[in-house]
């Protein structure tokens, strides 16, 4: 009896062990994800950043996940309208009337920065120096399977080192050598578009097919993978972008993977299978620098960088790392942008047919019956417009990210290290007080002779983002937007299926929901 009853007083005294230790647990994670961050964000009330009222540990997903609901719903009947900010981002639209431009929202436990008054952007960036830019370590973590530590997502002197190597794979000298590429795999495209067409399928989805398209360009001249390889991994990372970005998955509520088990393993699941194709493209890569038949795009940059450093084998295996992160990284943000911007073109001028003649009469006076050739490019002024007006409407890349690493001060505020920040690009780009009351036509006009087209503020229009971490692949999409677009309009006219749905919708990017059919005339 005795014993038992010691037995007893030691089960209860490991027990209030155990109480003592969870309770310690507990109460660091709530100061580390709660008491912290609000005390910050407190900080930033006092000094006149308004915001909505969190509620723990969900910050203000669930407010954000109804007005998204209401908002997909009411706009299931809505017109063709390019006014689609309150439609994409209902809450930042409400919110901005409640609090401004500038304010702070929470995802889960992380408050974030809001920002869409390009003068407080500007200032911002003034202070901080390129290094104290960081990407929020909550989408560095949760978008690992898709970008792992690619340029995207790097920071300081690892960006700068990795940003130096890259850069001459994107010399005006190596973008000609791609030219070849893009007009071939255009052509393919559009014999398919032929057989289509004549044998009376009028109607053709032009978003999935611009997207496998701009896929197999991007594959091609930047990494030596041919159409019928780089397919199985284009598809992937389009599977890959749906279970990341198609299903509410709370980021920023802390251990949300554990919320939603299926989504985090289909990903990871994904994400490896993705790996596995990535290098075996390398591997093959690898032997023909052996045997010294490299060439210089993309991929065989990096791999002789990688090459000139791996003496040790430390520094070996995280150059494969590196260059598996490197090649998604360039294969996703290198096609899907370009074919939206391409997609949403197609799109604007179906609408406006007389667009599509003054193109066209361009085209056949700097292009004619001639090859395509990289010089003609700056001829096409029209179409030069017009794709800047596209990406300003329909801005593939609807927000820009950073997190401070270091604290910055705006207007005598310091807003503290680690602050996650959000740059609302479509707000901006939408934003009557910046473009006039015009603001939502498709006036290609604003931008002749003005690359800022108009806009009252330099920092107003950021399709390609800005400062140092500005897109590294601009001018490889101008001249792939031109070429590929060129082709399209020398060969076909094209007007809106009736079977369009316009739905403007965010996967990360700006696409549209329903995909793009297009009833196609060949000339
Ligand atoms: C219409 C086409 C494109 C748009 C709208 C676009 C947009 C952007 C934006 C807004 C950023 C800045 C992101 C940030 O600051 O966080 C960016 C960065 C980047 N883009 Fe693009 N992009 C396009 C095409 C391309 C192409 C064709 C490539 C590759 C071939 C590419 C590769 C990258 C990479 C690697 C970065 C990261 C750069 C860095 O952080 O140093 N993009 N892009």
């Amino acid at each position: 009896m005795r014993h038992r009853m010691q037995s007893y007083g030691g089960l209860s005294s490991i027990m209030e062990v155990l109480i003592l230790i969870l309770s310690m647990v507990l109460v660091r994670l709530s100061i580390a994800w709660w008491i912290l961050p609000l005390l910050a964000q407190r900080k930033l009330r006092k000094k006149g950043f308004g915001g909505p009222t969190p509620s723990f540990p969900l910050g203000n997903i669930v407010e954000m996940k109804m007005k998204r609901d209401v908002s997909e719903a009411s706009s299931l009947k809505q017109l063709i309208t390019h006014d689609f900010h309150s439609r994409v981002f209902p809450y930042f639209a409400e919110w901005q009337k409640l609090h401004g431009k500038v304010f702070i929202y929470w995802l889960g436990t992380e408050p974030f920065l809001y920002i869409a008054d390009p003068e407080f952007l500007k200032k911002m960036s003034v202070m901080a120096q390129g290094k104290n830019w960081g990407k929020p370590s909550v989408f560095k973590l949760d978008r690992k399977p898709m970008f792992g530590n690619g340029l995207l997502m790097t920071e300081g002197d690892e960006w700068v080192q990795r940003r130096h190597v890259i850069t001459p794979a994107f010399s005006p000298s190596s973008l000609k050598e791609m030219t070849n590429i893009m007009v071939e795999s255009t052509k393919r495209m559009l014999t398919k578009w032929v057989d289509l067409t004549s044998s009376g399928h009028a109607e053709v989805d032009v978003e999935c097919e611009i997207t496998a398209t701009s896929g197999q360009i991007i594959a091609q001249s930047s990494f030596g993978i041919s159409p019928p390889e780089c397919t199985k991994v284009l598809e992937k990372l389009r599977a890959l972008q749906v279970a990341l970005f198609k299903s509410d998955r709370c980021v920023g509520v802390p251990y949300n993977n554990f919320m939603y088990p299926k989504h985090t393993l289909e990903a990871k699941r994904l994400g490896n299978e993705i790996d596995d194709l990535v290098m075996s493209f390398i591997m093959k890569r690898r032997k023909s620098v052996d045997t010294g038949n490299e060439s210089r795009d993309l991929l065989g940059v990096l791999i002789q960088e990688s090459h000139a450093e791996d003496n040790k084998r430390q520094r070996k295996k995280l150059a494969t790392r590196e260059l598996v992160d490197e090649c998604k990284t360039f294969v996703f943000g290198g096609h899907e942008t370009t074919a939206l911007a391409l997609t949403w073109t197609l799109f604007l001028l179906a609408l406006y047919p007389e667009r599509q003649k003054q193109l066209r009469e361009e085209i056949e006076e700097v292009v004619g019956d001639k090859e395509f050739e990289v010089a003609m490019l700056a001829g096409l002024k029209k179409m030069g417009m017009v794709m800047n007006e596209v990406l300003r409407l329909y801005s593939p890349a609807p927000n820009v990210q950073r997190q401070a690493r270091g604290d910055i001060c705006v207007n005598d505020v310091m807003i503290p290290d680690g602050t996650n920040i959000w740059i609302d690009v479509v707000s901006m780009h939408h934003d009557p007080t910046l473009w006039g009351d015009d603001v939502n036509e498709f006036k290609p006009e604003r931008f002749d002779g003005d690359s800022q087209g108009g806009c009252k503020h330099k920092m107003g229009f950021l399709p390609f983002g800005f400062g140092g971490r500005m897109c590294i692949g601009r001018n490889l999409m101008m001249m792939e937007y031109k070429i590929v677009l060129s082709l399209i309009l020398s060969r076909f006219s094209f007007s809106l299926s009736p079977n369009y749905c316009h739905s403007p919708t965010i996967m990360l990017s700006l696409r549209p929901a329903c995909g793009l059919p297009l009833i196609m005339q060949p000339l």
